[in-house]
């Protein structure tokens, strides 16, 4: 069936629609030649549309160990070229099959590479996936549906829940936690208590553990007052480490102030510069907001890295607590594995307190 994506200016970009599904959400571009799986399923991704600039998409299927969360949470997928003879030794069924059975919106045989070029000049904007024959009322009301704000209560878990390990206890604040980044941490060796993301600060100290892990996460960080208020109750009584949400949400308690991006990072090959040691690390990322350094100037906290592309801070670390912060994803997947030295640090920091 004949479809379109449109976005709020009124372009239109054409292309035929997997499913029935019609769907509102913010358009935002990935810019990653693989990992479209880890890409639908990264929480982080919720209510969002995600348009993929790489032109085929589904070549080796979908398998379970790629999943980074329960159920994919996008609103929508874009996409060029749709693969239907994939092929890869751990495949376990089709990309179609899975974006029809988890009721994802999907148009394909899209020119990506245009509404890419469209939002990186105009910005991120609301887009609507409808089928070709939807009348101008039936799209007026798609656009109409506000984009859902209270998404870090639709991805976080319902139940606290544990990976036990040896290792020092860390306790998990999940805002819509990458499985990745889970794996990561009990590598280490990390004992972990995962936590929903409305657990109050008094009752993870109750818990007392070595050390605090705050997650990533969808939507604008600074609608998250209460949590806020949370992590600030946290600063200073354990080491304390963020990844994306976490890292501007540790901002936002320490007193700084986060801002939204034209149109975000969003890929795989993101180059970041860690400025303690002069090193470039390439690095995965999904962002639409960022930590504006202006606000950190009075505080007790130094930049530690900075995107190369765009000069944006992508991580923090205070000047006297155990506490830092990556805007990025140092457990990859999907992208390179360039950054998992800032697990060790975390270790470091757990194991020495400093
Ligand atoms: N991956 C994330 O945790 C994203 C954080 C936040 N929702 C942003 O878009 O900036």
């Amino acid at each position: 069936m004949k479809g379109k994506l449109i976005l709020e200016d009124g372009s239109v970009f054409p292309g035929t629609l997997l499913n029935d599904v019609q769907s509102t959400g913010e358009v935002v571009f990935n810019t990653g030649m693989s990992g479209y799986q880890e890409i639908l399923t990264d929480p982080s991704y919720c209510s969002q549309i995600v348009t993929l600039t790489y032109p085929m998409i589904g070549n080796y299927g979908v398998a379970d160990v790629f999943n980074q969360a329960r159920k994919p949470f996008v609103n929508g997928f874009v996409i060029g070229e749709l693969c239907i003879n994939p092929s890869n030794w751990q495949i376990q069924s089709q990309l179609s099959d899975f974006l029809t059975e988890n009721k994802i919106p999907c148009i394909y045989g899209v020119d990506t590479r245009a509404i890419t070029r469209k939002i990186r000049s105009a910005g991120t904007m609301k887009g609507v996936i409808v089928k070709e024959t939807a009348t101008q009322p039936e799209i007026d009301t798609l656009f109409k549906v506000p984009i859902k704000r209270d998404v870090v209560a639709e991805v976080t878990t319902p139940n606290v829940y544990k990976m036990e390990n040896n290792g020092p206890d860390v306790v998990v604040m999940d805002f819509g936690i990458k499985q990745n980044i889970l794996k990561g941490l009990h590598k280490i060796g990390c004992n972990l208590t995962i936590v929903p993301a409305d657990t109050t600060a008094e009752e993870i100290l109750t818990m007392n553990p070595d050390g605090i892990f705050l997650s990533n996460g969808p939507g604008d960080p600074k609608d998250l007052k209460e949590i806020i208020g949370e992590v600030k109750k946290l600063l200073g009584r354990k080491p304390m480490f963020g990844i994306c949400l976490g890292h501007q949400l540790l901002a936002l308690a320490l007193g700084a102030d986060t801002y939204k991006l034209k149109f975000g990072h969003r890929g795989s090959n993101q180059p970041v510069k860690n400025l303690l040691t002069g090193r470039v690390h390439i690095s995965s990322q999904n962002h639409g907001y960022a930590v504006d350094e202006k606000s950190l100037a009075n505080l007790p906290v130094q930049v530690t890295h900075r995107a190369v592309n765009d000069g944006t801070v992508e991580g923090i670390r205070h000047n006297d607590l155990p506490i830092f912060s990556v805007q990025y994803h140092p457990e990859a997947s999907p992208g390179p594995d360039d950054n998992t030295y800032l697990f060790d640090e975390f270790w470091t920091m757990l194991t020495k307190g400093e």
